[in-house]
């Protein structure tokens, strides 16, 4: 391996004092289990002996015995592991602290272990120990207040250690690390040295433009890296809502994420991991957020994409609604459904409810003038709470004193209340409503403040006539079924199957539940309606619309904490626009609190960050985040046509799957269809996958995708193959997009332009790295 050395003695006394250290834990994990086991046997053994004693005991002493015989055998219920590291990868960095000349090892893992003679694995969430780790370097002095005395003293090392199936395979030291090479010997390791560049800028005539030989080393585990700013915002006030921000790669999910193990550790009940809630936008970083939720021991939390969460909020709250959600919603359809103006609607649909009610109440509740102009006058509230105040003061008002006539009068209008309450509540059907009728689009786009257009109007109107059709299936219900055969021989539900009728757009969820919402007043929210969490992690909470934020913000327990973490420059959904970050903590309902912000970025190299920050042009924030390592610098290739362009792909990518088979990488489309075309002609490279729908696969190999599906996801190599000058357009929602296709990459970055390079990517400033020469 590149820049591996002879290991000095000093290098072997590290790596030996590693060894013996991880020795002595797995053999103290060992002899507790056994321990434990003992302490099994006997147990079981009281059992049996109590048993036999209640078999002949008095009945006056059997509610003792039982008592016992349940105490045992709750002893034996838990686990003989319970609550012990894991013996295969007990702790993941090292310290060794100096206190008034005497030296102490602490070993920080997940789980606290203090049964070993050296060294004690403290629980990272530990404050006061975890404190000096997280706070201080190798050779800096510390003083921190610790439980009943201050300590002050010198951290004399500070190792960042990966354990992988119970064998030490890495060590960093402040000065070198170590890894356990192919052979189980152990090399100096250059991953802090400068990168060799195999392919690179103005390498579009060789023949491997990608790969720096750096995929697939270790990782250690990702808590023992967090920086001191990260860690104080995991440990920020349990009670502020708390809003990470910062450029691509700074850390940002990394830290919402540890902050809910932390609040887990800190109060078990209250953020109960089934209390707790991971909203992301994307199915990959579902995948990708879970993995790091495992790794913190936290298994049982519910980590979902948005889309998921509300369709399925929305079921549990609103029945009948269609099963299928249609896929392919025209983009100023999905535009029109998130906009904040389809609020204004609601009042007027409200407005026309009360007017057809009012004449029911004249049909069916003689004498109801009151209540019916207190259901008119009362627009404070909701509309449920103003029926309520109605059925109230008609009742009231019904004539003669407790007869049962009376009485029987009082249970028909209640029904009638009742059955009213149950049909006004049924939004399922308001859907019609709301988005089939021309003058309710009108009232719409009129309180839009210009952002939606008259001509988006007859797209929602035909968009939402056929999806309000019955399905062929349902409409032919009464007709024999061999006389609905298509001609080419298929029924006519096939042939419909992936039609727009019967269907409901996944926009339609949360503007249901907003309805419900308005309608119902306090009532729908809280015990037996939504559920309510004690603390949710909102991940790349720019791209929300305002309603999806309302309702998620319905969703907090009165005593929840949240956590929200975002980047205004990564915001690429084109269905809606983002206003500022105090608009969303209002919309989510809670405190305004000011921004933190996390400004290294770990993922890119610099070059690629630098790349990235400059693709932002004039949307770019006023300062690019600090990367921390170097690497190769981001290669331009320029090609005449699609078949050069394939060709010289083909080759680079067989030859990098090659020389790095552990290797990930992503091409990353503006369009899904472009990720098509180029999936089609890559198909015979070794382990190339198309992702269409966000299911990647978390393995080594090349996958060919789209931009919108790669948020908050990381690969050693990303090729962007479309930078071409037709493609991204000099507008801001192409440099964020580009921007969030570029950061996605960790060693290596290749920019592909066709014909001509995108206006994004010409400025001067792109001019100090060479570009290639045309292919
Ligand atoms: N202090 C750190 N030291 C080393 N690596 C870190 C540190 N913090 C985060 N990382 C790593 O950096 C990468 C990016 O982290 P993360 O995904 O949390 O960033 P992010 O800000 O959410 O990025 P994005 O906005 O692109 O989603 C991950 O691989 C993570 O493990």
């Amino acid at each position: 391996m590149e820049g591996s050395g002879k290991l000095s003695e000093k290098d072997h006394a590290i790596i030996a004092e590693e060894e013996s250290l991880l020795q002595q834990v797995q053999d103290g994990i060992k002899t507790t289990i056994e321990k434990r086991k003992i302490n099994m046997n006997l147990i079981a053994k009281r059992l049996e002996a109590l048993r036999d004693e209640a078999s002949t005991a008095k009945t006056a002493d059997l509610p003792a015995l039982f008592d016992q015989m349940n105490t045992q055998r709750a002893l034996i219920e838990r686990s003989p592991d319970d609550a012990l590291p894991e013996r295969l990868s007990p702790y993941f960095a090292h310290m060794q602290l100096e206190e008034q000349g005497r030296k102490r090892d602490v070993l920080l893992g997940h789980i606290t272990f203090l049964d070993t003679a050296k060294a004690p694995v403290i629980d990272w969430r530990h404050a006061p120990v975890s404190r000096i780790f997280f706070n201080y370097r190798e050779g800096e002095e510390y003083e921190e207040e610790l439980p009943g005395r201050l300590a002050e003293g010198v951290v004399t090392a500070r190792r960042i250690v990966t354990v992988e199936r119970g064998e030490l395979v890495h060590i960093i030291t402040p000065e070198r690390s170590y890894t356990k090479d192919d052979q189980n010997n152990w090399i100096v390791d250059n991953r802090h040295a400068l990168p060799s560049l195999m392919g690179g800028a103005g390498t579009a005539s060789r023949s491997t433009s990608i790969g720096t030989g750096q995929s697939g080393s270790p990782s250690p585990d990702i808590a023992a890296l967090l920086d001191p700013e990260q860690y104080r915002l995991l440990n920020s006030a349990v009670d502020d809502p708390l809003l990470i921000l910062g450029g691509a790669g700074c850390g940002k999910t990394t830290v919402a994420l540890h902050r809910m193990a932390y609040l887990n550790y800190l109060d078990k009940k209250r953020f109960a991991q089934n209390r707790m809630i991971v909203i992301v936008p994307e199915p990959g970083l579902v995948h990708l957020s879970g993995k790091l939720l495992r790794s913190l021991h936290l298994n049982q939390v519910q980590i979902t994409t948005f889309e998921q969460w509300i369709s399925q909020q929305a079921r549990q709250l609103i029945k009948s609604l269609p099963k299928r959600v249609y896929k392919w919603t025209p983009g100023n359809v999905i535009r029109f459904k998130r906009h904040p103006a389809v609020r204004v609607a609601f009042e007027e649909l409200v407005r026309q409810q009360v007017d057809e009610l009012v004449k029911t109440f004249e049909k069916k509740l003689p004498g109801s003038d009151a209540a019916a102009k207190l259901l008119q006058k009362r627009t404070d509230l909701a509309l449920l709470e103003r029926l309520e105040l109605a059925e109230k003061e008609y009742i009231q008002s019904l004539p003669g004193q407790d007869s049962k006539s009376k009485q029987q009068r009082i249970a028909v209008v209640k029904k009638f209340f009742q059955e009213t309450r149950k049909n006004l509540l049924n939004v399922a059907n308001d859907r019609i409503d709301l988005f089939s009728n021309r003058e309710m689009l009108e009232w719409i786009v009129k309180h839009s403040d210009g952002q939606l257009s008259e001509g988006m109007i007859d797209q929602v109107l035909s968009h939402s006539l056929e999806q309000f059709n019955k399905s062929s299936q349902q409409r032919y219900s009464n007709i024999d079924a061999s006389k609905l055969e298509t001609i080419d021989g298929k029924s006519l539900a096939e042939e419909d199957a992936d039609e727009l009728a019967g269907t409901i757009d996944s926009e339609d969820f949360a503007v249901l539940l907003e309805l419900h919402f308005f309608k119902a007043g306090r009532a729908s929210t809280g015990k037996g309606r939504l559920k309510q969490y004690t603390h949710m992690v909102i991940d790349e909470a720019q791209d929300l619309a305002p309603m999806e934020r309302n309702v998620l913000g319905r969703t907090l327990h009165p005593d929840a904490a949240i956590t929200i973490a975002g980047d205004s420059a990564q915001q690429i959904d084109p269905s809606t626009s983002f206003d500022s970050w105090e608009t969303v903590l209002d919309e989510l309902g809670v405190t305004r609190v000011s921004a933190n912000h996390l400004t290294t970025t770990y993922r890119s190299s610099a070059p690629i960050a630098a790349f990235a920050h400059k693709v932002l042009g004039p949307i770019a924030p006023r300062t690019a985040p600090t990367a921390i390592k170097d690497g190769a610098p981001v290669s331009f290739s320029n090609f005449k046509n699609d078949g050069q362009m394939s060709l010289m792909l083909n080759e680079a990518l067989t030859d990098l799957i090659l020389n790095e088979p552990h290797a990930s990488v992503a091409i990353i489309a503006k369009e899904i269809e472009t990720a098509k075309k180029l999936y089609d002609v890559l198909r015979d490279v070794p382990k190339v996958r198309f992702v269409p729908d966000g299911d990647f696969e978390f393995r080594p190999g090349i996958e060919i995708t789209d931009a919108s599906q790669v948020k908050g996801l990381e690969f050693d190599y990303v090729i962007v193959p479309d930078a071409s000058y037709n493609v991204y357009r000099d507008k801001p929602e192409d440099r964020r997009l580009l921007h969030v296709a570029a950061t996605r990459a960790i060693h290596q970055l290749w920019v592909i332009s066709q014909v001509k390079p995108s206006p994004i990517i010409e400025g001067d400033e792109f001019h100090d790295q060479p570009a290639s020469a045309p292919g």
